[in-house]
């Protein structure tokens, strides 16, 4: 069931990114067709642009000893490796060759030492701790040392009955991260690709007292599955004979304390400096897309896309569901539903909006009989009802309704009317409901 899980999680990821592979992709996929594989990268992706195949057991750089997968997304396959000169496990994120490489340069510049000492959200962010590039049949490959983590929150999630997380962990998870986006606000970044699946659960440091067979036998060994055509012909060089699913070294959502709710924010692959550089298309996940990257794709993204992107992750946090429907088919579909949540559209998107009739008689108004899922009725039925329901713990009202009007606000339609990251800090649930989850997390 986790297997299945995860793997939803990662299709339901990879869905998103393959339709916008990239904003500097260059990679085309092989046209080779393979064997299924459950729970691995997309095989085709080993190609010129692509992946690059990496064996188990190989030591990269003399210098990290690769001891099981960790995650893979389009851009990337992340290894668990030890660290022989250290004596400790890392992650090594091997990206594609057609990757620009900045996200090194975007880690390092917002974990500098002199980079906000001080602020909390910087802790959430994982510095690096080297990186080279690696040359193959496929290209050259930037890479880049990170501390492992345990899982992303959307893996937590899906490996849970309830997904849901305790009360006090929700809380001080999104306390954690609006401190993490605001950090990295503060330093002139947009992540851009807020989501679940980006939002890391880091290990204990107990576990780089395990050693490779210890952390085997409690994890599971690495298990090779072996890659074919489907034609039954040889494999080019650059695609691997084996591949492997990640390592579970996480826990269900239910099941996590409060002292272990330590978040990291990850990839920073899509990033951007809006100062310097205009980015005009989202690639995020349908259900978290700002609607201003579909009204007015002419505006540049800044950050208040980001804002929009937290509001639904924080919703995420809290609830079984995601805010919106998260079997959305089309943008048609998405804007029904945010409209459906949050009201009429601005007019002038309302008017630009061609398939408005489908589902509305006018701005706000849906036609007749159409069942409407209200903002009410999801707090209801995504949060209050399932949290009621597993023992999770409800809201009350006064917190209910500070936690509504601070997500509601980050969902305002047009981005003058957002908060920023630091307003959203300051916002009344966050001051008394979700800090002080997160100052007892640190005891
Ligand atoms: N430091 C880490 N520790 C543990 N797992 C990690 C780490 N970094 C990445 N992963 C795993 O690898 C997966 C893919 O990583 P990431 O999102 O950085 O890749 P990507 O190729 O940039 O993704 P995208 O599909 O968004 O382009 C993550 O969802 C996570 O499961």
């Amino acid at each position: 069931m986790r297997l299945l899980a995860r793997h939803l999680s990662h299709l339901r990821q990879a869905n998103v990114s393959l339709g916008q592979l990239s904003p500097f992709s260059t990679m085309l996929t092989s046209r080779v067709l393979y064997n299924h594989i459950e729970d691995v990268e997309r095989l085709e992706f080993y190609c010129k642009g692509g992946y690059h195949p990496i064996e188990i057991g190989r030591c990269l750089r003399d210098r990290y000893r690769v001891v099981h997968k960790l995650g893979f997304g389009t851009h990337s396959t992340t290894w668990l490796a030890q660290d022989i000169q250290q004596s400790e496990y890392v992650a090594v994120k091997v990206c594609t060759a057609d990757s620009d490489g900045k996200e090194v340069g975007i880690l390092a510049q917002l974990t500098e030492p002199t980079a906000g000492t001080a602020d909390c959200g910087k802790a959430m962010i994982r510095p690096v701790l080297g990186s080279y590039t690696v040359s193959g049949p496929n290209g050259t490959h930037p890479c880049f040392v990170t501390t492992p983590a345990r899982c992303s929150l959307a893996d937590a999630k899906e490996a849970s009955r309830s997904r849901l997380f305790q009360l006090d962990v929700a809380r001080s998870l999104a306390a954690q991260l609006v401190m993490a986006v605001a950090f990295t606000h503060d330093k002139g970044y947009v992540h851009g690709d807020l989501h679940l699946g980006n939002i890391l659960l880091q290990l204990t440091s107990k576990f780089n007292h395990l050693s490779d067979q210890q952390l085997y036998e409690e994890f599971g060994f690495p298990d090779p599955e072996i890659v074919r055509r489907a034609d039954g012909k040889p494999l080019a060089s650059g695609v691997p004979s084996h591949v492997f699913s990640p390592v579970w070294l996480g826990e269900a959502s239910d099941k996590i304390s409060l002292t272990e709710a330590k978040l990291v924010l990850s990839d920073f692959g899509v990033a951007f400096y809006p100062a310097r550089e205009s980015r005009f298309e989202s690639y995020m996940p349908l259900e978290m897309r700002p609607p201003e990257a579909r009204f007015e794709p002419k505006t540049p993204l800044s950050f208040a896309s980001d804002i929009w992107s937290l509001g639904c992750a924080i919703w995420a946090i809290l609830a079984q569901r995601s805010f919106l429907d998260s079997f959305l088919f089309s943008e048609d579909d998405a804007t029904g539903d945010q409209v459906d949540a949050l009201g009429p559209l601005p007019l002038e998107w309302w008017e630009k909006w061609e398939g408005r009739s489908k589902e509305f008689m006018a701005n706000g108004e849906p036609k007749e009989g159409r069942f409407v899922w209200s903002w009410d009725q999801r707090f209801e039925d995504s949060i209050q009802q399932p949290r009621r329901e597993t023992g999770m713990g409800a809201l009350d009202e006064e917190e209910g309704d500070a936690f509504s009007e601070m997500v509601r606000s980050m969902l305002s339609f047009k981005t003058r009317d957002r908060p920023n990251a630091r307003q959203v800090l300051n916002s009344s649930w966050m001051k008394n409901w979700a800090i002080p989850a997160y100052e007892k997390s640190r005891g």
